[in-house]
């Protein structure tokens, strides 16, 4: 299994500190937590989760990826996730850029959108390869469902620290309409001369929805790997529906440091993305906070396109196949864009 009896993540490294919040305590409604939740996610939009609940769904989904990623490359390529700017299904080695150059990614992940999972086994938008379609019930569905509740808990909290009315962001990312939500499952090889801190995995990018950049830093720092404890952030659609106010920060994958760096690097994140009607623009009109704060928060590109319209452009302009130049880079940027940086 994947992941779990790692040599240790070198003392001597710039690893960032993140404030643990506890997912029990949300749950529990207190007080204090929700306000730790809120510094982490308005100051540098990052946190570590501790009591989630989720190790052994977690557990299971390494298996299902590592089984997946072990199946022969033309059986993958049958799944693969295209250039049309779907993001659902296998993403091969190399499939996208990672800066304006046309560097290509070093990484194949599995993405499984959760409109599949939750309409199974009728396929909302495609079909995944045997290895997944076998562990639906027993493993991809409980951890589609367990990091559903935990994010809404999130969201709500959210909701309710921007003065927002009652379930305005759930609403957004209501589990009846499609979005782009989705569970995603990373290999990345070991380090080499094709992977390292200049070559990244996945290069430097905001979610739409590890390493970070916090505010006013010019270093990367990493993020130290913590057994039990989930790395969370913010994505872009939060920060712009908050008018700024919630910060969607800039991240990378590299090879892990020190004696790491020899090993593969799995991960496993789930993503929600708000449905994809929902217009991307800060809710000015149903939050005071959101209006002050919008008053001073700088257009987005791209800001007032539907969440669905925002993640294919992304996706497609990421595609080493839709690369034109620069520009096709540029086109795939979410709020970390700044036209005047580049
Ligand atoms: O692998 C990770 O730790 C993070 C991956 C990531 O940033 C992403 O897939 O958007
Ligand atoms: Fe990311």
């Amino acid at each position: 299994m994947p992941g779990l009896t790692l040599p240790p993540f070198p003392d001597d490294v710039p690893a960032h500190p993140l404030l643990v919040i506890d997912y029990a305590l949300l749950k529990a409604g207190d007080v204090q937590e929700m306000n730790k939740l809120w510094k982490a996610a308005t100051e540098l939009g990052f946190w570590y989760l501790k009591n989630h609940g989720t190790d052994a769904e977690v557990s299971d989904m390494f298996d299902m990826g590592s089984d997946t990623m072990n199946l022969p490359l033309e059986e993958k390529m049958k799944f693969e996730q295209g250039d049309s700017g779907m993001s659902f299904g296998y993403k091969a080695l190399g499939a996208m850029a990672t800066d304006e150059h046309g560097t290509l990614d070093a990484v194949e992940f599995l993405n499984i959108a959760k409109d599949d999972v939750l309409s199974w086994p009728d396929p909302t938008h495609r079909t995944y390869p045997s290895t997944v379609e076998d562990k639906m019930e027993s493993t991809i569905i409980p951890f589609v469902r367990k990091s559903l509740e935990i994010n809404n808990l999130v969201l709500q909290t959210f909701n309710s620290k921007l003065g927002l009315p009652e379930n305005t962001l759930l609403n957004l990312h209501s589990l009846k309409e499609p979005s782009g939500s989705e569970a995603r499952c990373i290999k990345s090889p070991p380090k080499s001369r094709w992977l390292s801190e200049q070559k990244t995995a996945i290069g430097a990018h905001t979610d739409f929805g590890s390493l970070v950049l916090p505010p006013g830093s010019d270093q990367w720092y990493y993020i130290k790997p913590i057994p039990g404890l989930a790395v969370c952030n913010v994505g872009d659609a939060l920060a712009i529906f908050s008018g700024g106010v919630l910060r969607s920060n800039l991240h990378r994958v590299v090879p892990p440091p020190g004696i790491q760096s020899a090993l593969e690097r799995w991960s496993l994140v789930f993503f929600t993305r708000p449905g994809n009607s929902s217009i991307l623009e800060p809710l000015t009109d149903q939050s005071n906070i959101i209006a002050k704060a919008a008053a001073t928060y700088l257009p987005v590109k791209h800001m007032g396109s539907t969440a669905g319209d925002w993640f294919a452009r992304r996706m497609k302009n990421q595609r080493i196949n839709n690369r034109t130049g620069p520009e096709t880079w540029r086109d795939s940027r979410g709020t970390e864009f700044k036209p005047e940086a580049v």
